[in-house]
């Protein structure tokens, strides 16, 4: 479990997260969903205890304090969208044995190219690749830490419709074994499709909601109560709640 107390994130004057109370539960998707430039970054990175922004109030990762202590920074990855993760000089397949000589709960490696279907980049140079394959990779990457939670930035920007597909196939076997995933997305019917529960962020609150398509829980591992009222398709709360006034 994840456990946001009091949370407030800022840069300066800008407070992005509000002192925020939330939490994260296992073998569940969440959806992060927000304008441009209303803090998914932030808080995800935050969340993975990357330095940045001031951060107030706590972050507290299966009861142990802060989630970059040396106990739990194996148990969480903050996959970035836009390839900055990536090496451009290294092959794609250096960089999942890189990912096997430095996590504890790797998974193996030919395994994760057949999963995510791979194989005909993995001995291409980064700076050769399409942005849709620098996702992937990011992806396969995430998948390959074996991390029990998992922070993606916009994951799926980048990826064709059977891509998106595959990759939400897999996260949602992941989930199904246990896995927590925090995806922040502007794909909203993807979002729906795939998350067991949204967090609008706005004015540095966290608004909840569940998808419209599915009001019952995608996986079973989902611990919060649904909230009161009638599902709503992503788009639709998007628009209420920014584009109204809401
Ligand atoms: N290093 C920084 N110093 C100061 N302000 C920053 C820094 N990084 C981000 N910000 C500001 O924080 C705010 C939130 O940025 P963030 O990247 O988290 O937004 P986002 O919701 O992920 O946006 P997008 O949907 O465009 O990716 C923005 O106003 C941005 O200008």
């Amino acid at each position: 479990m994840i456990d946001l107390q009091t949370l407030t994130i800022s840069y300066g004057k800008k407070v992005l997260v509000d002192s925020v109370n939330a939490e994260f539960a296992p073998g569940t998707v969440y959806g992060l969903v927000a304008q441009n430039g209303h803090g998914k970054t932030t808080l995800l990175r935050a969340m993975a205890g990357l330095p940045g922004p001031r951060v107030d109030g706590s972050i507290v990762l299966d009861e142990v304090q802060g989630t970059g202590a040396r106990e739990v920074r194996s148990m969480i990855f903050y996959a970035p969208g836009e390839g900055t993760l990536l090496y451009p000089g290294l092959r794609a397949e250096d960089h999942l044995k890189m990912v096997c000589d430095m996590w504890p709960h790797a998974r193996d490696i030919e395994e994760i190219v057949e999963q995510t279907q791979i194989g005909e980049f993995a001995k291409m140079r980064i700076r050769t690749l399409s942005q849709g394959m620098k996702q992937q990779l990011t992806l396969a990457i995430a998948y390959a830490t074996g991390a029990r939670y998992l922070l993606l930035d916009e994951p799926m920007n980048a990826l064709d419709p059977s891509r998106v597909d595959l990759h939400s196939e897999i996260l949602r076997k992941l989930a199904d074994s246990g896995t927590c995933i925090i995806m922040s997305s502007h794909i909203l019917d993807s979002v729906d499709r795939l998350c067991d529960e949204i967090l609008f962020l706005k004015d540095g609150r966290l608004i909840r909601s569940i998808p419209q398509d599915d009001a019952a829980p995608k996986s079973p591992g989902s611990h919060f109560a649904k909230p009161a009222g009638r599902a709503e398709g992503a788009l639709s709360t998007y628009r209420r709640l920014y584009e109204k006034g809401g």
